[in-house]
């Protein structure tokens, strides 16, 4: 349902264009998760944000890039030819593709009560009267699991707790029933048992509607619950894309396999964590070669700190950026 090639993100800054999302592509299947999974700055957001032309106004998508969105009744357009003011995008935004965010504030007025909010986004996209929308806003947050939700639909977002806000907002998503749902660390900011409980729940919304969904998280173990498939971005560019069984279990990219060693797990209490080392550089210094050559543990000198590494398969749908694979895969052919 979307097909994101060659897609590079500019912003033109006081010290003058640098370019945090460099060439990435990857897919979304029809009722598939896709994870994003990488450190703050890796260019995560900037690069869903693109998808729905809602990059800041100093932000620029390579022209090159394609962004293949297919709709709800089968037609297929480039959403980086459509611009971001028009009928058709609009139409796209909320009605096509739909987004969360960590903070529901992001996403609600204060002002309106939620029910007052979740009728315009109904009407907004889908052609009811005031009562059927009203009927399908008390419907859709007892979807998301809110108790009592004729009485709550007439409440404000300030009078509930984080984590109902984020259920209301998951309900505001879904009313304008989007085909495509793109969501930005959405549990990040709950405590832990909660945020298993609205983990648990947009998987099986996603699989009761059938839904594509793009789930942006640095936490690797949330992917693990969540995603189908996975993308794990760093500086700028994806370093290693698959089914997330396989990048989970056979980690190709020195990156990856660091983030599973970073991961703490109540049944290695005792184990040391090995975080790693260093940062992440800045955009606006990233490194010659390999961009993660100055973290590797592996690093070749002479070649990662020099070249940029090609996308090579090293399994089933499984691609990494990465020069030990081939060299690996040249030395058994
Ligand atoms: N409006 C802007 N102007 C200039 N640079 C920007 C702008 N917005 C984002 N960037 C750059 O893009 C980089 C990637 O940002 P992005 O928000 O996509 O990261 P992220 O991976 O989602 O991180 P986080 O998890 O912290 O949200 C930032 O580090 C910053 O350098």
């Amino acid at each position: 349902m979307l097909k994101v090639e060659n897609l590079s993100i500019s912003f033109r800054t006081d010290e003058g264009l640098i370019t945090p999302v460099q060439d990435i592509a990857f897919e979304v299947q029809p009722g598939r998760t896709l994870g994003i999974v990488g450190e703050s700055g890796s260019g995560k957001s900037i690069s869903t944000k693109a998808l729905m032309q809602l990059l800041p106004g100093n932000g620029i998508i390579s022209s090159e890039a394609k962004i293949l969105y297919t709709d709800k009744s089968g037609k297929t357009r480039d959403i980086n030819r459509l611009g971001k003011k028009g009928r058709a995008i609009r139409h796209i935004r909320g009605g096509e593709i739909g987004m969360i965010f960590q903070e529901p504030m992001a996403s609600f007025s204060p002002v309106y009560t939620i029910g007052n909010q979740m009728v315009e986004a109904i009407r907004l996209h889908r052609n009811v009267g005031r009562k059927d929308a009203r009927r399908i806003a008390v419907e859709m947050l007892d979807k998301v699991g809110i108790s009592n939700p004729e009485a709550r639909v007439d409440q404000y977002p300030h009078e509930m707790s984080g984590g109902m806000r984020q259920r209301a907002m998951i309900a505001l998503a879904l009313s304008a029933g989007p085909a495509l749902l793109i969501a930005d660390e959405p549990t990040t900011a709950l405590d832990v048992t909660i945020q298993a409980q609205v983990l648990e729940l947009m998987r099986n919304l996603q699989r009761d509607l059938s839904m594509g969904m793009i789930f942006i998280t640095h936490d690797l173990g949330v992917i693990s619950h969540i995603a189908d498939d996975v993308a794990v971005m760093y500086l700028g560019t994806i370093v290693e894309r698959g089914p997330t069984d396989k990048v989970i279990h056979e980690p190709a990219h020195p990156y990856t396999q660091g983030l599973i060693k970073a991961l703490p797990s109540v049944d290695r209490l005792h184990d040391r964590l090995t975080p790693i080392p260093g940062d992440i550089p800045s955009p606006n210094d990233r490194p010659t070669g390999c961009p993660f050559h100055t973290r590797c543990t592996k690093v070749i000198a002479g070649l990662c700190d020099q070249h940029q590494p090609q996308i090579l398969q090293v399994g089933e749908d499984h691609t990494v950026r990465c020069f030990l694979h081939e060299k690996q895969q040249r030395a058994s052919a």
